[in-house]
């Protein structure tokens, strides 16, 4: 940053009294910095830290220090809308350069469903989004910095913003220990190829589709050292990165899905559903490209997805665009089929209603929608909290990016707990889904380098 142009800017700030933040924003492109080093500067904010990478690195966003949220206990679109408003409303936004790209975010969600929780969500609310106090846009090189309005000396800011990215640049960064794994369970595997069984037999023509999810319990000798996790969340391709830190836990993601986002009153979305994995033969991995381009199963699991997002979002809409033959996303370990769908939005149309209307899409729900999010919530194992639930960006316009928490984990302090899931529809087969959620559990055990199976225990292993 050119502390003189900066300066000249600062010069010209008059603070408004009425508001109650002022968020300085300023390019940093002449810092060499990057996630690792504000992480491990930060080290202290831990808890109050999130990092979100989208797939197409529209974003790759830090926040630090959750200096004022917003939250509700029950998820109403207007209430939430009204929450934004006025948080934006408190805040005097200065730019400290011409041509700045980035704005101001909130980064945060909901909840899957309002299934009471147990206690290993409690530090997580039913939707609540954040405003950091130090939001890094790496992608554009821009910083945003607020601070209470009073008793602030705006030009001691300026100096102590140049201090800290000074300090952020020069961090070392070392080799971190990797966490120990002591022990890793699947948790009721029995129970749950029970439940797929049960599920297959309650479908018919009106009950088409659920989708089962399973957890995976990893305990560490000691406890998950964070700066590890982050630089082995920058391992994976074509998928988002979130790291979203909140009290004691962590919540962690490298879901191939984008649930929507709006720019320019375009919403971009998509169908992500039907899978097959994929292996290092190149041979075997054609076979299995062309199978699931051709398989009937996985071509209804994916239509119906399609169809439901497609009829969710049409009330928002005034022309949609998507093609009616599926495409193959290729992710590290999984192929997917897939649908792009693009949607001009309607004048009046909100980020929260639309996300309200299309969570839970029957790539992690079922469909029909209620009865498929009954049947989760009264009869799956445990609570699914931030699994499969939307996580994104949101500003103080309507756009807006959110993805689904898929391949996913949430870390405690001395255990992991991962979470897969799968679609279920008539004709499947309980131990191929099981197997299928194997494959999507890789993403984290990876992250965790606890892919070998010598660490299963040896007791019975739906005992927890
Ligand atoms: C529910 C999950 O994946 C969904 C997304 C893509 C493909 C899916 C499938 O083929 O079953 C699932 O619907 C998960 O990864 O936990």
């Amino acid at each position: 940053m050119s502390l003189e142009s900066s300066r000249y800017f600062i010069e010209h700030i008059n603070l408004d009294v009425d508001k109650e933040y002022i968020t300085l924003h300023l390019p940093i492109d002449e810092y060499q910095i990057d996630e690792e080093k504000i992480f491990t500067y930060f080290k202290e904010s831990k808890g109050s830290r999130y990092w979100f990478k989208s797939k197409d690195n529209t974003y790759n966003v830090i926040g630090i220090n959750y200096i004022d949220s917003i939250w509700r206990d029950r998820f109403v679109p207007k209430a939430v809308e009204d929450s934004k408003a006025a948080l934006f409303n408190k805040i005097q936004q200065e730019a400290l350069s011409k041509n700045l790209k980035s704005k101001l975010s909130l980064f945060g969600g909901t909840l899957f469903d309002d299934k009471s929780s147990t206690d290993e969500w409690n530090d997580f609310k039913m939707v609540e989004f954040h405003l950091p106090e130090w939001q890094f846009d790496l992608k554009n090189q821009e910083l945003f910095l607020t601070r209470p309005i009073k008793g602030l000396v705006l030009e001691e800011l300026i100096e102590e913003i140049s201090g800290v990215l000074a300090e952020i640049e020069t961090e070392e960064l070392y080799e971190r220990d990797k966490p120990v794994v002591k022990s890793k369970r699947d948790i009721f595997p029995n129970e749950w190829k029970k439940l797929v069984q049960e599920a297959v037999e309650n479908l018919d023509q009106d009950f088409k589709k659920v989708v089962l999810a399973r957890q995976k319990l990893i305990l560490f000798e000691s406890r998950a050292k964070r700066l590890y996790l982050i630089r082995r969340l920058k391992d994976e391709m074509d998928t988002y990165t979130i790291y979203y830190e909140k009290g004691n836990s962590t919540f962690v993601s490298k879901t191939p899905e984008k649930l929507f986002s709006i720019k320019d009153s375009e919403l971009t979305t998509n169908a992500i559903a039907g899978s097959i994995q994929r292996l290092d033969d190149q041979v075997q991995n054609e076979a299995h490209k062309d199978f699931l381009l051709n398989d009937d199963k996985n071509l209804f699991e994916h239509k119906v997805v399609r169809d439901s997002i497609i009829s969710d979002i049409a009330p928002f809409s005034q022309g949609l665009n998507y093609k009616k033959i599926p495409q193959l996303l290729e992710n590290r370990y999984i192929y997917h089929l897939y649908t792009p769908i693009q949607a001009m939005l309607k004048e009046d149309a909100d980020e929260f209603s639309i996300l309200k209307q299309i969570h839970p899409t029957p790539a992690v729900g079922g469909l029909p929608k209620e009865k498929a999010s009954e049947y989760i919530k009264e009869r799956e194992y445990g609570t699914r909290g931030l699994y499969a639930a939307p996580l994104g960006i949101i500003h103080e316009d309507i756009e807006c990016e959110f993805a689904v928490g898929l391949r996913s984990m949430l870390i405690a302090a001395k255990s992991a707990t991962l979470f897969a899931g799968c679609g279920i529809v008539k004709g499947s087969d309980p131990e191929e889904e099981f197997m299928e959620t194997e494959v999507k559990f890789t993403p984290m055990l990876n992250v965790l380098e606890a892919t070998t199976n010598e660490l299963y225990k040896s007791s019975d292993s739906s005992d927890i």
